[in-house]
């Protein structure tokens, strides 16, 4: 039976339960258990703290788990990213009150708050940057004004936390992060690690394309299909009326409207678009 390790709190475990349930596993929602079985997948699901996850998979005691990048890297697990999911996405950054420090070199000497020790310290050391890693479990941005740092290393996604505090991100982002699949770094990833990451990247393409019909002349389709080459090759059916035909392509949906306008304007007419359920690629 596989093992797979899943956020049991904090931002990862809803988004992460809900692909799950998407990729056709059993609903882990509302779960109190500290560990499920999904027999009918062969599956069982082990509930763990976000920050533990690389620790199991690194040491092989699972197979798979979800966490996000940032945590793995700070977890100096032996555990590598087998594919990024697409949700819990933020910055880890730097941060100072507004216009006191405005590049990486001020930050020697200085004290760094914050809950990625590791991650920063292999940053700094990278650079050549010599501080002092204070380490809080979390609300860091709290610890400028309290006095116990000068500056902090934080995940930010909307900046909002970040401002409440009166503190500004400075220097490059020290890391984009996501959630990832991750699977054990010193062997290969067991066959149901494969199915799951088939059908976790089944869930990903499905919310991150639509399907797109439309009928174009004849003359005006080497226009369409550069408009929509599709994944592999858009389908194009013969319509009746024999100066038309009918395609059918996968485009990306944030494009949705924006590549109607385009294929509008080259002579397609009756485009439709449909959501994709699922799919295995
Ligand atoms: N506001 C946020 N937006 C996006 N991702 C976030 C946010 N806060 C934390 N994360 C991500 O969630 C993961 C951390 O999960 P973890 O559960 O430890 O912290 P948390 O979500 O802050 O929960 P808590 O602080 O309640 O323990 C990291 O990968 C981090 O990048
Ligand atoms: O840029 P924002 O949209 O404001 O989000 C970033 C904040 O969200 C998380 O905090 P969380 O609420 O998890 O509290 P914590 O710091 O105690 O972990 C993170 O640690 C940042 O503080
Ligand atoms: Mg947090």
């Amino acid at each position: 039976m596989l093992r797979i390790a899943v956020p049991n709190k904090g931002s990862l475990s809803e988004p992460a339960a809900q692909m799950l349930a998407e990729a056709g596993y059993r609903s882990l929602r509302n779960s109190r258990e500290l560990v499920l079985a999904d027999p009918a997948n062969d599956v069982e699901f082990f509930f763990l703290r976000p920050r533990d996850i690389a620790v199991y998979v690194g040491a092989g005691t699972v197979d798979a788990g979800i966490t996000g990048r940032d945590l793995l890297l700070d977890s100096h697990a032996e555990a590598v990213e087998h594919r990024p999911l697409g949700f819990a996405r933020s910055t880890f950054r730097f941060a100072a009150p507004t216009g006191q420090i405005t590049s990486l070199e001020q930050v020697n000497g200085k004290r760094v708050a914050t809950s990625y020790d590791v991650l920063v310290a292999d940053y700094l050391a990278e650079r050549g940057i010599d501080a002092k890693v204070v380490h809080l479990d979390g609300a860091v941005e709290s610890s400028v004004q309290l006095g116990v740092a000068d500056l902090v290393a934080d995940v930010v996604e909307t900046g909002t936390t970040l401002r409440a505090a009166g503190l500004e991100t400075f220097g490059e982002p020290i890391l984009q992060s996501e959630a990832v699949l991750i699977r054990p770094a010193d062997r290969e990833a067991a066959p149901g690690v494969h199915t799951l990451d088939r059908r976790l990247h089944g869930v990903l393409v499905a919310r991150q394309y639509v399907l797109m019909d439309y009928d174009v002349p004849v003359a005006h389709m080497d226009d369409a299909m550069r408009i929509t080459p599709g994944l592999e090759s858009p389908t194009v059916a013969p319509l009746q009326n024999g100066e038309w035909v009918a395609v059918r392509a996968m485009v990306r949906k944030e494009s949705t409207n924006q590549v109607m306008d385009e294929l509008y304007d080259v002579g397609a007419r009756a485009i439709l678009v449909t959501s994709i359920h699922a799919c295995r690629l």
